[in-house]
């Protein structure tokens, strides 16, 4: 879907443009006010579309609500959190990566409704998280009713709802957790030090590579993160799987993609990457993340009391039936 799509009003465009063929053959009167009427109409819902991206930017309730320094403490997180991302610093390699994307688009793994899929992920624990021991599903459903409560597009819920949902990988092909979760960070060129834990890739064999080991590696600046290898995990996965089969727009796809890449959206690191479609895509993944991370300390949602609602929006841009492939 084109950059900006979301805020088109398909309807409104094709009655106009039939009334507009019908103005050339007739030209009455009548045929130019209903043009005009159906002008107006089209600013209103212009109008309405600068309102839908006022929403999307406006800062969230999270902003004076929490204390934020009570979140993302990893000097102080326990030793199962530091040694996942040992684990992940050291393996995740340009080599890995390309085995893994390889392999992704080889097959089909499973084919499992939105609905099914959260079922299935709720019995993950995320080893990477310091913020929370919840289940997946607690944490979607967190993470959508925050989203909710401020007003947001159904898209934005959306995103939150499904997020995460990448992590079913760990039931498919990954090799352990460090290839699902985690923060991501790309590999190819030099580990930034605002990536945490930074002195963990040392014995990652790509750290004294020649090329990957220098500041752009395989990269020229400006080539956009489109054509960045991110490390391989949960966010990249689901991004290919709804950028294919949903009508999510490019916006909810860049929160899902990026939602994890916090030395970029948080830290600002790697900022040479960037072109100009990434600039408009951080303002969108800075948008989601305080519901991302901010919501874990809610209340727990009941998830029986939630699904009709949920579904409802699952089945405006995925369907609630379809089977994805997963
Ligand atoms: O531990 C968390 C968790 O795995 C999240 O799903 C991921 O998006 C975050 O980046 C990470 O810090
Ligand atoms: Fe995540
Ligand atoms: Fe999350």
């Amino acid at each position: 879907m084109a950059p900006g799509a979301i805020f088109e009003e398909p309807n409104v465009a094709e009655n106009f443009n039939d009334h507009r063929d019908g103005l050339a053959l007739e030209a009455t009167s009548d045929a130019i006010d209903n043009v005009n009427v159906l002008k107006a109409a089209v600013k209103v819902k212009q109008g309405t579309a600068t309102q839908e991206e006022k929403d999307i930017y406006a800062q969230s309730a999270f902003d004076s609500e929490k204390d934020k320094t009570q979140f993302r403490q990893y000097e102080e997180a326990c030793d199962r959190v530091k040694n996942f991302y040992r684990e992940q610093h050291e393996k995740q390699t340009v080599a890995y990566n390309l085995r893994a994307r390889n392999h992704f688009h080889g097959k089909t793994r499973a084919e499992m409704t939105i609905w099914e899929a959260m079922e299935k992920l709720n019995t993950l624990i995320d080893e990477s998280d310091p913020d929370t021991s919840l289940s997946q599903i607690d944490h979607l459903l967190q993470s959508a009713e925050a989203i909710r409560r401020d007003g947001k597009p159904r898209w934005f819920q959306l995103v939150g709802l499904i997020h995460d949902l990448g992590k079913l990988l760990f039931f498919y092909d990954a090799q352990g957790q460090w290839d699902v979760v985690g923060d991501t960070f790309p590999v190819g060129c030099a580990f930034d030090k605002r990536i945490i834990y930074p002195d963990t890739f040392k014995n990652n064999p790509d750290y004294n590579d020649e090329i990957y080991s220098t500041e752009h590696g395989i990269y020229v600046p400006g080539c956009g993160l489109d054509n960045v290898m991110l490390s391989w995990g949960h966010d990249e996965y689901l991004y290919h799987i709804m950028k294919d089969q949903s009508t999510i727009p490019d916006e909810g796809l860049a929160m899902i993609r990026y939602h994890s890449f916090y030395p970029w959206h948080k830290e600002n690191a790697y900022r040479w990457m960037m072109n100009e479609k990434d600039h408009k895509m951080l303002d969108a993944v800075r948008a989601f993340n305080p519901y991302d991370l901010y919501s874990k300390s809610d209340d727990i949602p009941k998830v029986e009391d939630l699904k009709e609602y949920y579904l409802g929006i699952i089945d405006e841009y995925i369907g609630k039936d379809k089977k994805i492939k997963w």
